[in-house]
């Protein structure tokens, strides 16, 4: 089948007008956040109904045609890239909220809407969607699912697989799959809800989304901390845990407050300034729970784990301490960095960030290493900026070298080469150092069962 013809039937399938071929909208739906890749698709279609989704996947299957799902292209593992003329399918016009349930606390969502739109509707029905990260305007739902998105409440909450009460799917073959229906328990073998999210797209489909709400947090407090040794940061964990149920645990470095502070309008915390910062959010719902928090700090302070610190006193506070760490991310992408999304057990991340460190400026003494993430999860985002005076491809040629240094001191803490940013085609060749050749003998078997001519989103997560 020639380009032509394929789009020519890709058209009888949606509605004509939502099969795009134009230069502008290849670029857009053929990439995500990852920039790595050229994107390459040859068509994207917009599908408006599970019908048709189904439609589009029979269609790829008779004639073994790639298919890439699009959500929000946040992503940092290219797994939504299509860089090989594959059809990208995605989800924007499939994104209803519908079908509150305020018994169950549920509500069905399409697999385009947006996670800011639940976190919402949520807010609207007096409860609380609590997976959030600061990709939240832009992420679609079905892509949180695929990826099983974490963010900056896991610590609490989970990543987003606690909160998948029933999928629609569609798989490989075109056949839909109704898994677990909202059930609370639900002991009937195998779920095979579990094996898609975080299968990213490879087995099939998301088409609907059945989501657990919760009730809201209340009085929300955060307090930011100057800690000028790394190692202490845990210790500052473990006293904050014992005495207090924390909802957030992150940790940003000097390095990436500098950026923040002098490319936004955030304020800096307070005035001094330490190499590392804990940011610390509970919820401080009496005057025994702040006394706490105070005592905690002050303990912090005298064992010399923690040089100043500031808590909110407002919601305005509170969302501007959180800019600090949240706004890290988008400020240092002008330096086109090489990213690496890592985690292993908490105790291990002191050592494990030592070495890291010691090994780049080893042998890259001039590379610019920022360090942040949610530590409360061991669970470290490394970003390299790119210095001014290298090319980017022979800066990402380097960069090739540190992942193999990084991923084998990650193998050396049994950690995971993908935190929670997904496998995608980043990671994919990186897999072994976390899952075993057994394991990913079984991944590739599974992949058969559900997609049998391996046309979901192939070369994404195993080859
Ligand atoms: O850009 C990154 O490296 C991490 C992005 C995101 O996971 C975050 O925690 O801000
Ligand atoms: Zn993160």
């Amino acid at each position: 089948m020639t380009p032509e013809q394929i789009v020519e039937q890709l058209q009888t399938l949606v509605e004509s007008d939502k099969v795009k071929t134009d230069p502008e909208s290849l670029a857009f739906y053929g990439t995500d956040w990852t920039k790595v890749y050229e994107p390459k698709p040859l068509a994207i279609v917009f599908p408006k109904s599970i019908e048709q989704v189904q439609a589009i996947v029979r269609f790829a299957n008779e004639n073994q045609l790639a298919l890439v799902p699009s959500g929000g292209r946040t992503g940092l593992s290219a797994g939504a890239v299509a860089a090989n003329g594959e059809i990208v399918v995605a989800f924007d016009y499939m994104n209803k909220v519908e079908n509150f349930n305020p018994i169950d606390r549920t509500v069905v969502c399409g697999p385009g809407v947006i996670t800011e739109q639940l976190q919402q509707y949520a807010e609207e029905q007096g409860l609380f969607y609590p997976v959030d990260f600061a990709s939240s305007g832009s992420s679609q739902i079905a892509g949180n699912i695929a990826t099983n998105a974490g963010g900056i409440k896991v610590i609490r909450y989970g990543m987003t697989r606690n909160w998948v009460a029933g999928l629609k799917v569609v798989t490989g073959t075109g056949e839909l799959m109704d898994l677990n229906k909202g059930l609370v328990k639900n002991n009937t073998g195998y779920d095979f809800r579990h094996l898609f999210i975080g299968s990213e797209g490879t087995l099939g489909f998301i088409v609907e989304a059945t989501m657990q709400l919760t009730r809201p947090p209340k009085d929300l407090t955060v307090l930011v901390l100057g800690v000028p040794e790394f190692s202490a940061i845990m210790d500052v964990l473990k006293a904050f845990q014992e005495k207090i149920d924390l909802t957030a645990f992150e940790f940003f470095s000097e390095k990436a407050l500098t950026k923040v502070v002098e490319h936004s309008d955030v304020q800096r915390p307070f005035e001094s300034r330490t190499d590392y910062y804990a940011l610390i959010e509970f919820e401080c719902i009496n005057e025994q729970v702040a006394d706490q928090a105070m005592e905690v700090f002050e303990y912090c302070m005298e064992q010399g784990w923690v040089e100043d610190g500031v808590m909110s006193q407002s919601l305005a506070q509170l969302e501007s301490l959180w800019r600090c760490r949240e706004d890290i991310s988008e400020t240092i992408a002008k330096w086109t960095p090489y990213k690496n999304d890592i985690a292993v057990s908490v105790s291990h991340v002191p050592a494990f960030l030592t070495e890291v460190e010691a090994v780049v400026n080893q042998h890259y003494p001039d590379f610019e290493i920022i360090w942040f993430g949610h530590i409360g999860d061991g669970n470290v985002h490394l970003n390299i900026l790119k210095p001014d005076n290298l090319a980017k491809e022979a800066f990402f040629e380097k960069c090739s070298e540190v992942s193999n240094w990084v991923f084998e001191i990650v193998q050396k803490y049994q950690g995971s080469v993908s935190a929670e940013h997904g496998v995608g085609m980043t990671k994919r060749d990186y897999l072994t150092y976390t899952r075993s050749e057994e394991e990913i003998n079984l991944m590739k078997g599974i992949k058969k069962v559900f997609d049998p001519n391996g046309i979901m989103n192939p070369g994404k997560v195993i080859n």
